[in-house]
């Protein structure tokens, strides 16, 4: 039987190709279907990949500040959040946000007006363009979960103020993470107890008590109405006392 090797993949009968690789590069196609298969759609998101990495490398320490695409200048999300931006930098820490309207823009806001770096990680979505006009070191990202690694791996933290699905996406999968240990010494805050201790009651009194977590997992989550316990609490948690301004 005659062996056929595609790369690393080993092809034997009825698998051998009759073309090679290289033919099949240079090849005229009749269709651009190929845009639009999965294949493509591997190397553009290997490209979101590098693109994200390059840009994010030399960012430093940063935070990463969720919360509500809709709040709106004026709520006390929304102010808070720009107090959140400003107070991160002051301590030394780039923000990082999903690049976004509300919640999102007012961190960017505080967060540049304070000098500081102001990392905006936009989403293609349907009736969106680009990022907030407060945003320094901005990308625009197809795929969800590319912009959500850069999220992870580029903060030392979460602050989560108030929000609906996306920031419940964002908030579930860091608390996975730090759950399952895949990071550690990563602080989460959740910001607003009139807003978060439903959950938290729930997640005690229900998930905790039915076994599904582990009480102590609630531990991952510090929960206050305070701008500067929210930022103290991520500074303690990831700086060591020797490098705090
Ligand atoms: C719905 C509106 C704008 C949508 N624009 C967004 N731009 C960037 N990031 C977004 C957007 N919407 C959601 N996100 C991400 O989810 C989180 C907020 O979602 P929520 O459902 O509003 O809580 C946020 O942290 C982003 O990462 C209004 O015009």
């Amino acid at each position: 039987m005659k062996d056929y090797q595609r790369g690393p993949v080993l092809l034997r009968g009825k698998n051998v190709p009759t073309t090679t690789t290289s033919g099949r590069l240079l090849a005229q196609q009749d269709t651009p279907d190929w845009v639009h298969g999965d294949p493509w759609r591997v190397m553009r998101i290997q490209s979101e990949f590098v693109e994200g990495f390059g840009a994010l490398a030399e960012v430093g320490s940063a935070i990463s500040v969720f919360g509500s695409a809709r709040s709106k200048p004026g709520a006390a999300d929304y102010e808070a959040a720009v107090e959140i931006g400003t107070k991160l930098v002051e301590q030394g820490f780039a923000v990082i946000t999903g690049g976004g309207p509300g919640v999102m823009e007012a961190a960017n806001k505080g967060a540049s007006e304070a000098g500081g770096s102001s990392i905006g990680l936009g989403i293609e979505l349907p009736h969106e363009q680009g990022v907030n006009e407060y945003v320094n070191l901005g990308m625009n990202f197809r795929y969800f979960f590319v912009r959500k690694t850069m999220f992870v791996k580029y903060a030392q933290g979460f602050i989560v103020l108030p929000g609906g699905f996306g920031t419940f996406d964002e908030l579930f999968e860091s608390l996975t993470l730090v759950q399952t240990k895949t990071i550690t010494r990563f602080p989460i805050v959740l910001f607003g107890h009139s807003y978060w201790d439903g959950l938290v009651a729930w997640l005690r009194d229900v998930v905790a008590a039915d076994g599904k977590i582990s009480p102590a997992d609630l531990d991952l989550i510090m929960v206050t109405d305070d701008v500067d316990e929210a930022v103290a609490h991520v500074v303690t948690s990831v700086k060591p006392p020797a490098e705090r301004s």
